[in-house]
């Protein structure tokens, strides 16, 4: 893209700068090359959260065979129309089938999940049934649709369908479903290495003392955190100081290990802010600044080839804590997500009705923290968590939501519509359902 293209540039500081409009920012990461995945086989206890490799198809129906749905009896349905009674020849239990054909007249004893005896359609519930030695009576038999309360095979799962395909990412769910099939491993795309640095000459790593002036790193914890959700494999490299020699040496040497290296801090037009330039030397810049708030100032590129000849991405993250979130969850969580060979991901957005006056400037994209609540006629509203300002990590915790204001909007009325991004689905380190 050329610096010459303005359509893509229609925020423009009072200094001049121009930025990157989000959703040119957000194309030009996703379109970084994908390379070649490496895969690996692993057990089920370990698969939770990864990215399938393989295509997976059902070796067999689930469930293998017919069977009640309810415990009762078992019998021919068409002979509730006519009978009240039947002869009890036998019992049909999990794991313990029934294995003679079933007489006309006759009923099997079942439990939920055992197979139909053959000559049985239809499962009577226990409730409806009265039993007295070896004589089922049942008196609301009419009430019983034939063909009732029994499991066809292959309802769940059709022997040589396509169950799961390579790319889905497993959650519970689809680790109990390959466990059904009998797969005691599966093939999984290998961990997405990532490096994650603070830099700042006032960050210090919790535990130790504070100095004047310094603050604890938060951003290498919500970033490590975030990625590990992502089940990424994650270095910590710790924090870097101000020294335009430490960082560009720590980045080149980052790059060789990593397919993603992530910085915070260090990226605005600060004195002491040089990470841009040892991406400029180390690699090449995509973009440098972003219309959008929080995050801004984000410096995305490529730090050269690593020891595997793949490129090494780069994130250059504002140091604001709330800026740091927010960008990864909008610009780096679907990069990731592709990255570790995530092929079917949309991020989760809603629209709901703003109860509050908001601000913004045209041309930028503002995402505010929000609290969505559904009224009693299941409308879904939303408000902020108050102040705003990136550096207020607790309206992150108190949000379920972030909320978008668009490039087009300069205030939302109360009233107007919004889109919502929910956290449960957008944060990686929340439950992946
Ligand atoms: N003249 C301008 N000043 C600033 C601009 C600008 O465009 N022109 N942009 C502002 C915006 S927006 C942001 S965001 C920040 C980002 O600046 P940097 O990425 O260079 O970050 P720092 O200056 O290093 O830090 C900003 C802020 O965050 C704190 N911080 C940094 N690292 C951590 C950490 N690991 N854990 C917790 N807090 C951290 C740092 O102490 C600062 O308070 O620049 C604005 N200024
Ligand atoms: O845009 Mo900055 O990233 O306000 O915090």
């Amino acid at each position: 893209m050329s610096e010459s293209d303005l359509s893509c540039f229609d925020f423009v500081t009072p200094g001049g700068n121009r930025h990157l409009k989000l959703e040119e920012g957000a194309r030009l990461i996703q379109s970084m090359g994908l390379g070649q995945l490496q895969a690996t086989q692993l057990p089920l206890h370990q698969v939770m959260g990864r990215v399938l490799a393989e295509d997976v198809i059902a070796p067999f129906n689930v469930p293998r065979q017919v069977n009640a749905a309810m415990d009762g009896f078992a019998l021919k349905g068409d002979e509730l129309a006519t009978s009240r009674d039947w002869k009890i020849v036998g019992q049909s239990f999990a794991g313990h089938a029934f294995t003679q054909p079933v007489e006309a007249g006759c009923a099997v004893q079942i439990t939920t999940g055992a197979p139909m005896p053959s000559g049985t359609d239809t499962v009577v519930m226990k409730e409806l049934c009265r039993v007295e030695s070896d004589q089922l009576h049942i008196d609301q038999a009419l009430a019983v649709r034939p063909g009732s309360n029994v499991r066809q095979a292959g309802e769940d799962m059709a022997e040589g369908s396509l169950i799961l395909s390579r790319g889905q990412r497993l959650g519970p769910v689809e680790v109990g479903m390959l466990a059904s099939l009998g797969f005691a491993q599966v093939k999984i795309y290998v961990p997405l290495k990532v490096a994650v640095f603070s830099t700042g000459d006032e960050v210090r790593a919790p535990g130790d003392a504070l100095a004047d002036s310094s603050l604890y790193d938060t951003n290498r914890f919500t970033l490590m955190s975030v990625l590990k959700g992502l089940e990424c494999d994650v270095s910590d490299l710790g924090i870097l100081p101000d020294d335009e020699q430490v960082i560009e040496e720590a980045l080149r040497s980052a790059a060789q290990q990593h397919r993603l290296v992530l910085t915070s801090g260090g990226v605005s037009v600060g004195e002491a802010d040089f990470v841009k330039q040892a991406l400029n030397r180390l690699g090449q810049t995509s973009f440098w600044q972003l219309a959008i708030r929080p995050g801004r100032p984000i410096a995305f590129g490529d730090l050269g080839l690593n020891q595997e000849g793949e490129t090494c991405l780069f994130a250059g993250l504002p140091g604001n804590p709330v800026a740091v979130m927010v960008t990864f969850c909008v610009l780096l969580q679907p990069l990731i997500r592709k990255l570790q060979g995530e092929t079917e991901w949309v991020g989760l957005t809603w629209m709901a009705r703003s109860t509050e006056t908001m601000k913004s400037r045209t041309g930028r994209s503002d995402f505010h923290r929000g609290i969505f609540t559904i009224t009693e006629n299941g409308e879904l509203e939303v408000r902020t968590t108050g102040h705003q300002g990136s550096g207020i990590l607790t309206s992150m915790h108190e949000a379920n939501c972030l909320i978008r204001i668009e490039e087009d909007r300069d205030r939302i009325e109360v009233g107007d519509r919004v889109r919502i991004y929910p956290f449960s689905r957008w944060l990686p380190g929340y439950p992946l359902v």
